[in-house]
């Protein structure tokens, strides 16, 4: 396994996608992790991130310089080369001449991280404002670029590398080749890592940490707890109960339709809590997205609990969590990344809970859950369901939430799921949905005036959820979304299709 330290940048999640679509396993780390807490996980290889720092900063993040000596291959790039070079005893400045985007790097070398790259000058990626400008001893300049001399550098005997620029995204196209060529030639790693593979080691992880104490799981019919469910079941059977929460945020028939389905496809002791009242009451009134959130993620950890109570020797409480949840709801591990929303089971959890949590998916994007899913026989309706949130239709009703507001929108959202998947774009979206807006508007219906809400649409592609761009649906059938839902729901006289991509949206809109 590969270990990726964190400096908090933007594209950390990236590098550790490159690296396990070249089939290697890897995590993500704080840089405050123990030189011990390293060796015990035995990488064969550190990749060391970019991050916003400056080095010569105050504060700026640093890692045990002693990961140099431990005699396992290190690659920095961008910030994490600049951190190499400043420890080891070079010097970091900010550079009279900033780079941000394309840049044209020349390799000095044709073979170590650039072996089997025919040509010396090549794209690559740039983002930063400081630039190296002597190097530690015992280290070589391996490539440059025209603002910058020092743009990749090499210890071969220690095999210590840098890159300036970043490898990890597609606007550098012969980063894959040089990221593998860091893996397999000079880590030695092989691309053995599979799905397969994965499941195997979270079931012998679970069982570890699990023993022979209960576990509850938070089941929402969605792919990530779903699958969860698999490993965990794999791993305790019994010892494991599913708990499906009625927090009254549902969609439409939500509850009486995964009774079914749920029963069917997973063999496992599943319970359906209805507990609309305790959500609904908590909410009535609030209208700050952020409150909703920690409401709704207190009100389900009160909901586990009660029902853990009721079962006995429940020391675990299990969820779907996957990486992007945590990426976005708080510096993921200790690291300087900003809050964005607080998901409801990262961000909203109580800051005192009696339940240990047990979460094997938090290092998985999506499409790797996906494919474990598969891996696991899991049915094909589950594995392709669209994501729906766990705060669920209150971050869709803008504002204060009322049941009559959640039951337009309910009848809303129904009718536009039943056009996508007739239209047979369901499973080509990362997401479909409408959102109830706060606001109303002057419309005309059978020659009367109405003053009634607007309903947004929001449709969005996306492989991670980290990045989303709006769907171009045919006008056809946005016109036929539109005009179904104007006609048949009640209380909404105007639809308008949401635009925006992420970044700078996101996708709920709350
Ligand atoms: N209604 C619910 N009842 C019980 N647990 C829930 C419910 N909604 C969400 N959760 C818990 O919160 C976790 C995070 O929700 P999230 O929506 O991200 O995942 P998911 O529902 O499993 O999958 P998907 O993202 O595809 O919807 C879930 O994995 C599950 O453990
Ligand atoms: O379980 C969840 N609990 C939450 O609190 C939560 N907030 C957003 N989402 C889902 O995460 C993805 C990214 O959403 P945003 O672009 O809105 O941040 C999208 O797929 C959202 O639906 C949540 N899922
Ligand atoms: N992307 C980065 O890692 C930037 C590193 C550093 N902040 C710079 O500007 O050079
Ligand atoms: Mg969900």
């Amino acid at each position: 396994m590969i270990i990726i330290i964190d400096f908090g940048s933007q594209y950390n999640q990236l590098i550790a996608r490159r690296v396990r679509e070249s089939r290697v396993y890897c995590q993500i780390t704080a840089p405050t992790l123990t030189l011990d807490e390293i060796k015990a996980l035995r990488p064969e290889g550190i990749i060391l991130s970019g991050g916003p720092s400056s080095i010569y900063a105050e504060n700026s993040p640093r890692t045990d310089p002693g990961i140099f000596e431990l005699g396992i291959p290190v690659l920095g790039i961008c910030y994490g080369m600049q951190f190499m070079i400043d420890v080891l005893g070079g010097k970091v400045r900010g550079a009279g001449k900033r780079e941000y985007g394309f840049a044209e790097f020349t390799a000095g070398q044709s073979e170590g991280l650039f072996k089997g790259i025919s040509e010396r000058t090549m794209p690559c990626w740039m983002s930063h404002g400081d630039a190296a400008e002597t190097l530690p001893p015992g280290f070589e300049i391996i490539g440059s670029t025209r603002n910058t001399k020092i743009a990749a550098v090499a210890h071969p005997g220690k095999r210590l590398f840098g890159l300036q620029f970043h490898p990890e995204v597609e606007h550098t196209p012969k980063g894959k080749r040089i990221l593998e060529n860091f893996l397999f030639d000079i880590c030695g790693c092989k691309p053995e890592w599979t799905m397969t593979s994965f499941a195997e080691e979270a079931v012998a992880a679970i069982r570890e940490q699990v023993g022979d104490k209960k576990v509850i799981l938070g089941l929402s019919g969605g792919v990530d707890s779903s699958v969860t469910g698999l490993l965990i079941h794999r791993a305790i059977g019994s010892n494991l109960t599913c708990i499906f929460v009625d927090n009254g945020l549902l969609r439409k028939n939500e509850m009486e339709k995964l009774k079914v389905s749920l029963r069917q496809h997973l063999r496992m002791n599943i319970r359906f809590v209805e507990a609309s009242d305790l959500f609904l009451d908590a909410l009535s009134g609030v209208a700050d997205p952020e409150r909703k959130r920690k409401i709704i993620g207190r009100i389900f950890m009160d909901v586990f609990e009660a029902e853990a109570r009721k079962i006995t020797d429940v020391e675990f409480l299990a969820q779907g969590t996957l990486y992007p949840d945590i990426i976005e709801s708080v510096s993921p591990f200790g690291g300087p990344t900003a809050v964005i929303k607080s998901h409801h089971n990262v961000g909203g959890l109580p800051e005192k809970m009696q339940l240990k949590l047990v979460e094997p998916l938090k290092f998985l994007f999506k499409d790797e859950v996906r494919q474990l899913g598969e891996a696991l026989g899991l049915d094909e309706e589950l594995v392709w369901r669209q994501p729906f949130p766990g705060p669920g239709l209150a971050i869709r009703v803008l504002g204060e939430i009322t049941r009559e507001r959640l039951d337009v929108l309910r009848e809303a959202d129904a009718v536009l799921l039943e056009e996508i998947r007739k239209s047979g774009y369901y499973r080509k979206l990362w997401q479909s949905f409408a959102v109830l807006l706060p606001i109303k508007s002057v419309g005309v219906m059978g020659d009367q005036r109405t003053y009634e809400n607007i309903l947004a649409v929001r449709a969005v592609t996306s492989r991670d959820a980290m990045t989303a761009d709006w769907a171009r649906l045919p006008h056809d059938l946005l016109g036929t979304i539109s005009n179904r839902i104007i006609n048949e729901v009640k209380g909404v006289n105007r639809v308008v299709y949401d635009i925006s991509s992420k970044p700078p949206a996101t996708i709920e809109w709350e």
